[in-house]
């Protein structure tokens, strides 16, 4: 018998193990959790600690767990990670809870793979799509992009209050939604190029078909579920977004593949100007780039940054901190975002550095172009947080 040389080209699929979403599901919450451990510790920030501490605690003593509560630090670093491991290693706890944003959910699970033992993630905002994925993004301590760090599992559960969504700042949902929109831009581009996904392997048919669900779903129902959470209300617009941006979005991205809008969002973490920002906003930022690097139609891109300009999102340098940015600067994201094990290398066509500066440039030609179309003032610089 002859041996291949060579690995066999598969197809992989990643999920967690439940999903759960609806108004009121935090409340339901232990009873997931006994389900998955009984020593919980919860992974959190003081803000979202005080939104959630009752009705977390009433669900818990409900089911019977304990109460354990850990303050976040606020970035995924890999001490960071590293703390709360050694805190669930003395406390004995077997499941870890991270309850917020991106940040707090990804350094759960580092931290429960650290300790070896199960994570849960419940996002309080439908900022990113992070909550259902096997992997963490890593942040140095200054917060530029580290790495994607991998799991052999995704979390047990993902369970997302609407309720609590609805009631967050609405520039959450907002971000979640550029996040989520770069799904199928980026899966489109690894379906044609037959690159290799977030999850190993060739994308599924399911991985890339989600991608396009999240896309489809967000053209129809983004604006008013945007309008809804204004006012927090939850409408069945909400319900559709929260899923799109967080389990369609999660699964399409980690099993459809990233291409060039993380990766330039990855560039821009590299410069301290846009460390305010929201990593669905960056993206954002990202997605437009890339379809200028892809050649799409002048009537595709422009509808695209008129849609995301209507969402809220940043469709211009200036609007990311980098509107006076000089060319040391902009080739600084450039060459981040260009790494040999950067995913913009999954794009069907090499992209030089030269190539990947002019299009950052063009998004800010273009951006002013379509918000002067629309009869819109010049954009602004952001305001800092
Ligand atoms: N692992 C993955 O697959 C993946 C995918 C996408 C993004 N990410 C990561 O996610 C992170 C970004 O996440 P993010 O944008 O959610 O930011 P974040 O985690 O920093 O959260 C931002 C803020 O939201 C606040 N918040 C959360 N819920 C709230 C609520 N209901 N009301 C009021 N405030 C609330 C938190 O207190 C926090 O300060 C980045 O580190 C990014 O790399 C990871
Ligand atoms: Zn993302």
């Amino acid at each position: 018998m002859t041996e291949t040389t060579q690995a066999p080209v598969l197809r992989s699929l990643l999920s967690p193990a439940r999903y759960v979403q609806g108004r009121g599901a935090l409340g339901e919450l232990g009873r997931y959790v006994a389900q998955i451990g009984s020593t919980p510790l919860i992974l959190t920030d003081d803000v979202v600690r005080k939104l959630t501490e009752s009705t977390v605690t009433e669900s818990f003593e409900r089911a019977g767990l304990p109460v354990v509560f850990e303050i976040f630090g606020g970035v995924p670093t890999a001490a960071e990670a590293e703390r709360i491991a050694e805190l669930i290693r003395g406390q004995g706890a077997d499941v870890v809870i991270g309850l917020g944003g991106g940040a707090a959910i990804d350094t759960a699970k580092a931290a429960g793979d650290n300790a070896g033992v199960r994570w849960v993630s419940v996002p309080t905002a439908a900022s990113t799509d992070a909550p259902t994925s096997a992997l963490s993004v890593v942040y140095t301590e200054d917060g530029a992009f580290d790495s994607y760090r991998f799991y052999s599992r995704n979390p047990d559960l993902v369970l997302v209050d609407t309720g609590f969504i609805a009631k967050a700042p609405v520039r959450f949902l907002i971000a979640g939604v550029g996040d989520a929109l770069a799904t199928w831009i980026e899966a489109r581009a690894v379906q044609r190029s037959a690159a290799t996904t977030m999850a190993g392997g060739s994308a599924t048919h399911a991985g890339t078909a989600l991608a396009r669900l999240s896309w489809d779903i967000l053209w129809e129902h983004a604006l008013p579920a945007i309008d809804a959470v204004r006012n927090d209300l939850v409408t069945p617009s909400v319900e559709a977004v929260v899923e799109a941006n967080t389990l369609l979005s999660g699964l399409g991205f980690e099993s459809g593949g990233l291409a060039a809008a993380h990766a330039v969002h990855d560039g821009l973490t590299a410069v301290a100007q846009t460390h305010g920002l929201a990593h669905g906003e960056k993206v954002n930022i990202g997605s437009i780039c890339q379809l200028i690097l892809e050649g799409a139609d002048t009537s595709e891109i422009r509808e695209f940054v008129a849609f995301t300009m209507r969402v809220g999102l940043p469709t211009s340098l200036t609007e990311v901190g980098l509107g006076d940015a000089d060319d040391d600067t902009l080739r600084e994201v450039v060459r981040a975002a260009i790494v040999p094990e950067e995913t913009i290398h999954n794009l069907a066509f090499p992209v030089s550095e030269d190539a990947l500066l002019d299009a950052l440039k063009a998004v800010e030609v273009l951006g002013r172009s379509v918000r002067s179309e629309a009869g819109l003032p010049a954009p602004e610089a952001p305001n800092r947080h």
